[in-house]
């Protein structure tokens, strides 16, 4: 199934995610996804493991197991590579690591810029990051460039709010195709959503499962998927909480991104298309919002474009 806006964009409504598959595991795992169904991979130069997904992708074209013109690959541009000049460099990079000659989409992964031409996450000797100037518009304008260029099918963007949103909307040239954002039952993202989806925008979204493993979770930390009402509506359709959270983000044409390493789950996770839940169900779970944030980045909350500090 894919989500698709009144501009001609078309993704496949279920991505496989990335972060935190471990080097040495995530070329099996992209392997499997694809061997169980998913058509769509979402990548990111800072996760460090684009090399081995493109191994995965490469091993797959090879043996036929799927055509590239059915594979839709996201890729996303780094916070230290925001300077024009960059841009391109850093997309060739992700292109060369995925073995890729163009990418499906590509996102400015936030629009924070950190200084350029250090390691992807540059601290002072305190431990504090080093922020750069550039503008996001001046970022946006290289990636429309990369449009023209058949680098990328279409570009987009991450973690931006609706005021940044809007300010990419007034002052472009190519209209950012989708926008990728963290929503789950915690955190709705409801009106963000909106704003996006009524600009002929498509919503993707990350951490749906609640990211039970992001590397800063407390002991503590409300765990989504254990709530009962999930397992209870789940019951009710032989499915599991997992698939219940990816169902409600489709009920309301939102795409979702689950990570798994483990092809069980994999399918699991794909298994979404053939069940519905009914309007009280999508209220009730959305009743579940907290505004709790699994990726809050508080650390670079002092960034004169840090998006989080907005409603919305
Ligand atoms: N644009 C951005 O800034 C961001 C983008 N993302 C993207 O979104 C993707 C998904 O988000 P992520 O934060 O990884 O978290 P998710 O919400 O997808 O949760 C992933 C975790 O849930 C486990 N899991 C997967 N399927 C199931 C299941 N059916 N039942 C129980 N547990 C399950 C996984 O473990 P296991 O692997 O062991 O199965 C993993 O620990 C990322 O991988 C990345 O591609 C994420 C964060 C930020
Ligand atoms: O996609 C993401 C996951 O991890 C990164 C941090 O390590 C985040 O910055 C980012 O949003």
């Amino acid at each position: 199934m894919y989500l698709s806006s009144k501009t001609g964009f078309k993704i496949p409504s279920v991505g496989l995610g990335t972060w935190q598959a471990p080097k040495g595991e995530v070329c099996s795992a992209v392997k499997a996804a694809i061997d169980v169904g998913y058509r769509h991979i979402d990548c990111a130069a800072a996760y460090g493991n684009e090399d081995e997904v493109g191994d995965a992708i490469a091993a797959k074209l090879s043996e036929g197991a799927v055509c590239r013109e059915d594979l839709f690959v996201t890729s996303k541009l780094w916070n230290t590579y925001h300077r024009p000049d960059l841009v391109k460099v850093a997309c060739k990079k992700s292109l060369e690591n995925l073995k890729l000659s163009y990418l499906d989409l590509y996102l400015i992964h936030w629009p924070m810029a950190y200084v350029e031409d250090r390691e992807f996450f540059p601290k002072d000797e305190n431990g504090k990051f080093i922020f750069s100037e550039v503008d996001y518009l001046d970022t946006w304008k290289a990636m429309e460039q990369l449009v023209d260029e058949g680098l990328a099918k279409a570009v987009g963007v991450s973690n931006f709010n609706s005021e940044q949103l809007g300010r990419i909307l007034a002052n472009c040239r190519i209209p950012p195709a989708c926008l990728q954002i963290e929503s789950s039952p915690y955190f709705v993202n409801g009106r963000l959503i909106d704003f996006a989806q009524r600009a002929g925008i498509t919503v993707v979204a990350y951490s749906p499962l609640g990211s039970p493993k992001r590397p800063w979770a407390k002991p503590g930390d409300p765990q989504l998927l254990d709530e009962p009402l999930l397992k209870a509506i789940g019951a009710k359709y032989g499915k599991s909480p997992a698939q219940v959270v990816l169902r409600f983000q489709l009920e309301r044409n939102v795409g979702v991104v689950p990570k798994s390493v483990k092809p069980e789950r994999m399918k699991e996770n794909l298994d979404v298309l053939d069940f519905s839940l009914t309007k009280e169900e999508v209220e009730q779970i959305a009743a579940f919002n907290k505004d709790y944030r699994a990726v809050l980045l508080e650390w670079v909350a002092h960034h004169k474009y840090y998006p989080f500090k907005e409603p919305f």
